[in-house]
């Protein structure tokens, strides 16, 4: 299993100012730190965004985006701050748009998000209760799950492997497939790839984050292998 991360931000989901999930993704990100390997071989790398003509012109504040990603020899660590550097608060939602691959997502469990509330893209935006833990995603799938643990387990059942998701500060997960038609559907995902990929999300998407000038805002998502 392997695993794939991506940064959106500003907005999750279709914007009325600006792109889908925000500009934060398609920007061009400056290179703070190039990675370089610590003396126990982990290697960090910090990447940052700052407004500037093009994302003012979209949405009018002074900012500040700093990513820091770390990777180790069984992990990924992915830290995110944001920065207010506007004399007026703002409202973000952000997620960190994390693909998982894995041998056959219907042998694929997702255990930690039993009995929590959910809000159901798929279902017309309704909310539900989760039963079932694990979770096996055979259909058609875009969740985002409330009030969420601090630990997820994303097991691939075919190979053995499996990925704890810890994650600080973002109270959601999102859990996404599109399955084959709407796969077919889409521009940026292959027609055939929806049965090797499963993902989950960890993201503050329900209700957006106001933060006030001069402020920061930190969350982070780690990926270990055990
Ligand atoms: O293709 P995009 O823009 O990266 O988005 C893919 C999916 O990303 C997920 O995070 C959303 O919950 C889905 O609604 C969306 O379809």
């Amino acid at each position: 299993m392997l695993y794939l991360s991506l940064i959106i931000s500003a907005n999750f989901g279709p914007w009325e100012l600006g792109p889908q999930h925000g500009f934060a993704r398609t920007s061009k990100w400056k290179v703070e730190k190039e990675p370089v390997a610590d003396k126990d071989g982990n290697v960090t790398a910090v990447l940052s965004l700052e407004d500037d003509d093009i994302t003012r012109a979209l949405w009018d504040y002074r900012f500040k985006l700093t990513y820091t990603l770390t990777l180790s020899e069984d992990s990924f660590g992915m830290k995110f701050q944001v920065e207010n550097k506007d004399n007026k608060p703002f409202d973000f939602t952000c997620l960190l748009h994390t693909y998982f691959r894995t041998s056959d997502v219907v042998k694929t469990d997702v255990l930690g998000l039993g009995n929590l509330q959910y809000i159901d893209k798929v279902k017309g935006v309704q909310t539900f209760q989760q039963v079932d833990d694990p979770i096996i995603v055979e259909e058609n799938v875009d969740r985002i799950y409330l009030n969420t643990p601090n630990e997820i387990l994303i097991k691939d059942k075919e190979d053995g492997t499996t990925v704890k998701l810890t994650k600080d500060n973002f109270p959601e997960i999102v859990l996404w497939n599109p399955w084959k038609e709407k796969a077919a559907a889409m521009g940026d995902f292959w027609d055939e790839e929806y049965p090797n990929m499963i993902c989950v999300e960890a993201g503050y998407v329900h209700k957006p984050y106001t933060l006030q000038p001069g402020s920061v805002f930190e969350a982070s998502q780690t990926l270990t292998v055990v």
